[in-house]
């Protein structure tokens, strides 16, 4: 087997006001000159502000910009800013952090993620999620955050359904690592247990904790910000997003190209997860009684979707990174097996 390097952060700071140690962090990690705090118009406010003043009583130099898209645009308008930069945080949603991880991996810096909501499993991963011209927003290798400084303060005061989405996104792992060992018996396709077993417990932790997930406590922003943490490692040591990303995954890039309003990500992978549990033969109903005490999304209803865009995203969801195989086989479904199923799930 060909040597493999496995990419992990260093340090990963959680609890309530962790992010006005920033500049003490940086400066423990060794890094020093001046620093790019990459934020989002609402989490400018929220979050970067602290960043920026905990940094400059460190005596760092900082810089800062907001972005708003994951495209590849922002992901070049930033890194055209880093000449004289050593070192890159990310402050915000999936999109901003995906932003910045990018630009930090196209410029060779390192990148700490400040997650100010805990709604996806990019908070630790060494992927990022960019849209480029015709090509979707699959993830792309990225470079692994070298340190993680989760504000459980701030990412419980972000709304609730941000929360959930995360929790979905967790539970997306079930389907994720049934597709994965498929293409391994199937295909033979490259399989660590230690990373679908770390992957696969994270997902039943955080169902086992379902009823801990309450609007407003602190705990529950811990308990779902370790998962995303640990969810994001077992993609680490995989080395890639199998162990996270499988049929549900397809499901909701295929919607996010094709619904007016895309949900959020988590909310639509944890719906795609319903319907791929179903079509793997397993307890679909399980997993929407989950999702559930989770307050996240189980109907297209409930995702604010039309019907007629779950099930053309099912038809067209194996065509979504064609390389990676899942229960959709490589011709998918047809357009009424794609209803059958969303109905039989109760979807739609
Ligand atoms: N790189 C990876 O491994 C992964 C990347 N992703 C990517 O992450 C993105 C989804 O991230 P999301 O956070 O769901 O969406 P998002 O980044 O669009 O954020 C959703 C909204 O929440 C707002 N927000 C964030 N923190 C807030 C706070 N504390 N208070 C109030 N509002 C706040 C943002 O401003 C934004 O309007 C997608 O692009 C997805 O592809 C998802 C999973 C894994
Ligand atoms: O969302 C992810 C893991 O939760 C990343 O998945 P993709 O590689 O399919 O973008
Ligand atoms: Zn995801």
């Amino acid at each position: 087997m060909n040597p493999r390097k496995i990419e992990l952060p260093r340090e990963i700071h959680t609890g309530p006001g962790v992010i006005k140690n920033t500049g003490i962090i940086c400066k423990d990690l060794r890094f020093k000159g001046k620093v790019m705090v990459v934020t989002g118009y609402k989490t400018f406010k929220i979050a970067a502000k602290d960043v920026i003043n905990s940094l400059k009583a460190e005596d760092f130099e900082t810089e800062y910009m907001k972005v708003k898209e994951a495209s590849m645009e922002s992901v070049m308008m930033v890194k055209e800013n880093l000449d004289d930069i050593s070192l890159v945080l990310g402050v915000g949603g999936g999109k901003v952090i995906d932003v910045a991880k990018m630009a930090a991996t196209l410029a060779g810096l390192s990148f700490i993620s400040v997650p100010t909501a805990a709604s996806h499993d990019g908070i630790a991963s060494p992927r990022a999620s960019i849209r480029d011209g015709e090509r979707g927003s699959v993830s792309m290798k990225a470079t692994s955050p070298i340190g993680v400084i989760a504000d459980t303060d701030i990412i419980i005061k972000a709304p609730f359904r941000l929360l959930a989405s995360g929790c979905a996104d967790i539970v997306s792992n079930y389907t994720a690592i049934l597709d994965w060992k498929l293409a391994h018996r199937l295909l033979n396709e490259r399989y660590s247990e230690s990373a679908a077993a770390l992957s696969l417990m994270t997902a039943k932790m955080i169902i086992k904790s379902a009823d801990a997930i309450k609007e407003g406590l602190e705990r529950s922003a811990r308990l779902v910000v370790k998962s995303l943490i640990s969810s994001g490692i077992a993609i680490s040591i995989a080395g890639s997003s199998r162990p996270a990303s499988g049929s549900e995954h397809k499901f909701s890039h295929a919607l996010d190209n094709i619904a007016p309003k895309p949900a959020l990500h988590g909310e639509q992978c944890g719906v795609g997860t319903i319907m791929m549990m179903h079509l793997h033969g397993g307890d679909w109903r399980f997993i929407k009684d989950a999702l559930k005490k989770m307050h996240a999304p189980t109907t297209a209803y409930e995702l604010g979707i039309e019907p007629e865009y779950i099930i053309e995203a099912l038809t067209k969801a194996h065509t979504i990174r064609k390389e990676r195989y899942t229960i959709l086989g490589d011709r998918g479904l047809t357009r009424d097996a794609a209803e059958k199923l969303a109905k039989k799930t109760e979807v739609i």
